[in-house]
């Protein structure tokens, strides 16, 4: 087994070089066990991991600490079994979260992902606003988005459903698929090329399992479990939260992923809605509401069809802080009272028993 497996390359060897000049190795969080206990994987195989030295400053963030599809920097104990991790290599893409009530702390719950499938069913789950949303926390992680239009089979239209979608969000890939009768895998499996980290987010239901399992072609999700000895000799079972596919990608799925709580931050939205956020720039006043004043860029684009009134408001939805112009207001409020727009947990997997060092 190669680093290369887990998605190690030359980007990482070179970010790696003083570590390994200092002495230490490479390894790839898979599981977070407990606080500062980690299941890595490096060469070799897999170490039970945990934080030392620098981590435990004072002046430490949590998101400092390790998160799985980190690349951490290791050293092996004499007992041959564990291992100490004394740094995390610099995230090409985090998705994190801020614990309600304490929104200046960072917790990164997945790092490292390339690209984010978000997936949704077309069946009553589907809403246009909140595949906006999800795509905000994506563009926000740094990973590319995917949106994955699943359960096609109980669309009359499911082309139409793409063809608007494209419309809202031009430049993201988009895939339908349909677990049922198999309809749409090859595009999702020619994401999942060797050494690239995917993850699936969606709402409960939308198949996300189904359609991770049938990527990874057999049912490792609730039975993928390996085994490491902890220092006193027991065996401990981990669940992985990195796993492998046959096709040598790598899949992402923790409990912190699946609890995020999706919240808006300033740059995905100017990310997601380049375009509004241009066209405001060219408003006559720099405090333009957008409403009734004169030489309004965005009134003027809503008016003349370069901007789609839906796509803009998605915008004002998601911003929430600026007021549409009357008609665009009421459009958006019976959209906003559509049963399902309202933000969303994401609910923890049942059964997904997680299982200490100490057990
Ligand atoms: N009709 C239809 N049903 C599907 C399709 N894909 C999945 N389902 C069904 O949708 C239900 C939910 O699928 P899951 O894969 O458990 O959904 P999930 O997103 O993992 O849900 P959580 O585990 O709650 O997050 C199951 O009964 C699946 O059989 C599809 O393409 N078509
Ligand atoms: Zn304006």
């Amino acid at each position: 087994m190669s680093l290369d497996h887990y998605g190690w390359n030359l980007f990482w060897s070179e970010a790696f070089a003083p570590h390994l000049a200092a002495g230490l190795k490479p390894a790839r969080v898979v599981c977070e066990l407990r606080r500062k206990f980690y299941a890595v994987q490096d060469a070799d195989r897999e170490w039970l991991g945990e934080c030392r030295g620098g981590f435990f400053h004072r002046h430490a963030q949590t998101s400092d600490f390790p998160a799985v599809g980190d690349w951490v920097a290791i050293s092996h104990r004499e007992d041959g079994q564990r291992v100490d991790i004394h740094a995390v290599l610099p995230r090409r893409t985090k998705f994190s979260r801020r614990a309600a009530g304490e929104e200046d702390i960072e917790q990164v719950v997945a790092a490292n992902i390339d690209y984010v499938l978000l997936v949704s069913g077309l069946d009553r789950n589907y809403n246009p606003a909140r595949i906006q949303r999800f795509l905000v926390a994506a563009r926000e992680s740094g990973a590319e988005p995917v949106i994955v239009l699943n359960k096609s089979d109980v669309h009359p239209d499911p082309e139409s459903v793409k063809a608007e979608i494209a419309q809202l969000v031009p430049s993201v890939r988009i895939i339908l698929t349909n677990t049922t009768r198999r309809r749409g895998l090859g595009e999702l499996r020619k994401l999942a090329s060797p050494g690239t980290t995917l993850a699936f987010l969606g709402s409960s239901g939308v198949g996300k399992s189904t359609l991770a399992n049938l990527l990874t072609q057999d049912d490792f999700l609730p039975t993928g479990e390996v085994r490491a000895k902890d220092s006193k000799g027991r065996h401990t079972t981990t669940r992985r939260e990195l796993v492998r596919t046959p096709s040598g990608a790598l899949l992402i799925d923790t409990p912190g992923l699946r609890e995020l709580q999706l919240w808006v931050a300033d740059e995905g939205v100017t990310e997601t809605f380049t375009d509004i956020v241009n066209l405001a720039r060219h408003c006559r006043f720099s405090n333009c509401q957008h409403e009734t004043e004169p030489g309004c860029a965005i009134q003027a684009a809503l008016e003349n069809g370069t901007l789609d009134t839906e796509r803009y408001i998605h915008y004002l939805k998601i911003t929430g802080d600026h007021a549409p112009k009357p008609a665009a207001r009421r459009a958006a409020r019976a959209v906003a009272n559509k049963p399902g727009w309202r933000k969303k947990a994401f609910e923890p997997k049942r059964g997904g028993r997680r299982i200490t060092p100490d057990d």
